[in-house]
């Protein structure tokens, strides 16, 4: 069998992946609901009935008392009234007998007369009984017997996930044990040379090209999470032979065997040629993106399903939601998941190849009346692309993307009422965003943060897509900040202009500023290599302003035009030695371990339409830039300065 590479990658609808994977799997009956097992109530939450379930015992299992009182005979009590009350001796064979809640009543009685109804008398011959004030219907105050459930009557139906009160209610009727669905068994195999474990980087520290394993975590905490059991593998270096004697090993245990990276066209990808020599290759390259290498496959022998998961985190995780949770949903007799969904306005245009089914990760925020969607990054290696996304938006092959402001369809992986406490923000990012996020959580409110620059949140403002802007333009003429660009881009919208702080702006250079540049006056030596950044980014101005102060020209600075879009993608260019200096904040600086050579700090605003200014949802936040605490530890951060923060620095 040959173990070349396989370039041919298709590009299969999703729809007929699975129905190619289905058909192979009905085949050899690998698609089949697993088999019932019995296990014991208290260990069956979260499992799924295999069987319907018949009550053994009534619950009660006896006519009982629903409250305190005295049980009689209805008859008995006919008559009563508050001006003609009825006396009623007190017995064990009647008219009257003291219960608790939860007694069982005589066989004589078919009421209940609560105790706070009845008044207790002393009778003079010793004996004791009740006044009573009025009379009681038959089966007052009484629970009869089956009242809850009757023996042979339907409890629970197959196919159901067992809940807490499920539980409850079985042990109720007399079950100790209760039929589940086995758990399906899901091998987990890393491959890849270049993977470390957490613990090997902890111990030895990474060393150029190794990559921390961490997509079997989160496979097998996802098999776990829908109703599986997951086996992590330990990592398979790239070795054709090592991988295919692990997946067959594996198919011989369970019922699914999940391959996780070489799935495209490396030199080192060998899963669909591992699959091809051990069974059948159904699938290679699925429509879809990310996630679109993905391989399924069957192993013969042991008739095992096989799915090779592409190595990209986003991609891997995405694929596990595609392909794994629906086949386990399957198995354990569930309808495939489905996530909440709703309407919102997409923030930007997003670009999508036909022929391809794109997932994009959003935030999600209600602004105003519209609920707005900000797409996230779209790397495929962007895992926190997934831990800050809300939902996803799938954009369908037939179309090639999505204008901005376009209504879209989110399925979210929040509940809308989280979706209602979000604020939303469009704009420069700053630490301190990050800082705010986290006070804000403590008043009940989730923050967004989408990077599109100064002049990017002022748009989005314009547009209703945002609550609030970060922004810190400087205009050359005033030598203030943000005022004049919002009277030019937010004509007609009220806005309050609030100061968050000022931070240092500066030249970040290497450790020890091997190249001795002083300011910006170097930045026109001979071979010197600047990286700037974007156009409307607040800094890109900045410098602008400074340079025209000092005569230079754009075109005498060495990498003028070379733009990165934030502040730590300028700090990893001159880290990596691709560039000997740029500007940004002081705290980018720190983080990588560079040197910074301080220019200017300059003042950071929240751009806020009054309309939210003033609502409820925004009002932690302003607490927040006006109390002490944000103050304080903003202060704490190397390049920053709180003196003015929560000043209004202007209003229209
Ligand atoms: N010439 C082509 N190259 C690529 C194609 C293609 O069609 N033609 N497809 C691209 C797409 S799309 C994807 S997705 C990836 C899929 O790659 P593989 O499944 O072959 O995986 P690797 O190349 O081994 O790894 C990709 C990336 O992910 C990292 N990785 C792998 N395993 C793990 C793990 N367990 N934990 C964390 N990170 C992991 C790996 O180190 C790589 O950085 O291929 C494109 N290329
Ligand atoms: O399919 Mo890959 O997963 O687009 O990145």
């Amino acid at each position: 069998m040959s173990k070349s590479r396989n370039f041919f990658l298709e590009n299969i609808p999703l729809d007929e992946a699975w129905s190619r994977f289905i058909t192979a799997m009905e085949e050899v009956w690998a698609w089949d609901e697993m088999p019932g097992e019995e296990v014991a109530v208290d260990e069956a939450l979260g499992r799924v009935t295999a069987k319907p379930v018949w009550a053994e015992l009534s619950s009660p299992a006896y006519h009982a008392s629903a409250m305190d009182g005295y049980a009689v005979r209805s008859t008995d009590t006919i008559g009563a009234m508050e001006t003609a009350p009825k006396r009623l001796a007190i017995g064990p064979a009647g008219p009257a007998t003291y219960v608790d809640t939860g007694d069982p009543i005589p066989a004589w009685a078919d009421a209940v007369i609560m105790i706070e109804q009845t008044q207790h008398i002393d009778e003079p011959d010793g004996g004791e009984s009740i006044e009573i004030h009025a009379g009681v219907a038959p089966w007052t105050a009484v629970r009869p017997m089956g009242e809850d459930m009757v023996a042979t009557e339907l409890v629970l139906p197959a196919n159901h996930l067992l809940k807490p009160v499920d539980l409850g209610a079985l042990a109720g009727c007399g079950h100790a044990f209760v039929n589940v669905r086995r758990k399906p068994r899901v091998a987990v195999i890393p491959t890849g040379t270049e993977l470390v474990t957490v613990e090997q980087a902890r111990r030895c520290g990474l060393k150029s090209g190794d990559i921390i394993e961490y997509n079997s975590l989160v496979l097998s905490s996802q098999v776990r999470q829908w109703g599986g059991i997951p086996t992590r593998y330990p990592v398979v270096p790239d070795d054709y032979e090592l991988i295919k004697a692990t997946v067959l090993e594996a198919a011989a245990e369970h019922d699914l065997v999940l391959v996780n990276a070489g799935s495209s066209a490396g030199s080192e990808d060998f899963t669909s040629s591992i699959v091809v020599e051990l069974g059948k290759l159904l699938v290679h390259g699925v429509a879809v993106r990310p996630g679109h290498p993905v391989i399924l496959g069957m192993i013969a022998g042991f008739n095992r399903p096989v799915i090779g998961i592409p190595g990209y985190p986003v991609s891997c995780a995405l694929t596990g939601e595609t392909f794994v949770e629906p086949l386990i949903s399957h198995w354990l007799g569930l309808p495939p998941r489905e996530q909440p969904r709703m309407q919102a306005s997409i923030t930007r245009k997003l670009l999508s190849p036909i022929g391809e089914d794109e997932t994009v990760r959003v935030t999600v925020g209600r602004v105003g009346e519209r609920a707005v969607a900000a797409p996230l990054s779209r790397g495929a290696g962007v895992i926190t692309s997934l831990v800050r996304a809300d939902g996803i938006v799938r954009i369908p092959r037939f179309s090639e993307g999505v204008e901005a402001g376009q209504e879209v369809t989110v399925e979210l992986y929040r509940t809308p009422a989280e979706v209602e406490r979000t604020l939303v923000h469009i704009g420069s990012h700053d630490l301190c965003l990050d800082l705010l996020a986290q006070y804000l959580a403590d008043s009940g409110r989730r923050f967004t943060s989408a990077n599109a620059g100064s002049l990017g949140g002022l748009m989005a403002l314009k547009r209703g897509d945002a609550h609030l802007a970060g922004a810190h333009l400087l205009d050359p003429a005033t030598g203030d900040y943000n005022v004049s660009y919002i009277q030019q881009y937010l004509p007609g919208l009220p806005v309050v202009l609030l100061t968050f702080m000022h931070r240092q702006q500066g030249l970040i250079v290497p450790p020890g500023n091997p190249k001795g540049i002083g300011g910006l006056a170097d930045l026109t030596r001979e071979g010197l290599r600047f990286v700037n950044r974007q156009r409307g980014a607040g800094t890109r101005v900045l410098l602008d302003y400074h340079l025209g102060k000092l005569g230079i020209a754009p075109q005498q600075i060495l990498g003028y035009k070379r733009e990165e879009y934030t502040h730590m993608a300028v700090a990893v260019a001159v880290q990596s030695g691709l560039a000997d200096c740029g500007l940004g904040i002081a705290a980018a600086a720190r983080a990588l371990e560079l040197d910074f050579i301080p220019l200017e700090m300059e003042r950071y605003d929240l751009v806020i339409p009054r309309i939210h200014y003033e609502s409820d949802l925004l009002r932690p936040l302003l607490e927040l830039i006006n109390g002490q605490e944000l103050r304080r530890a903003v202060a704490e951060l190397p390049g920053y300065d709180t003196s003015h923060m929560g000043e209004i620095a202007g209003q229209w």
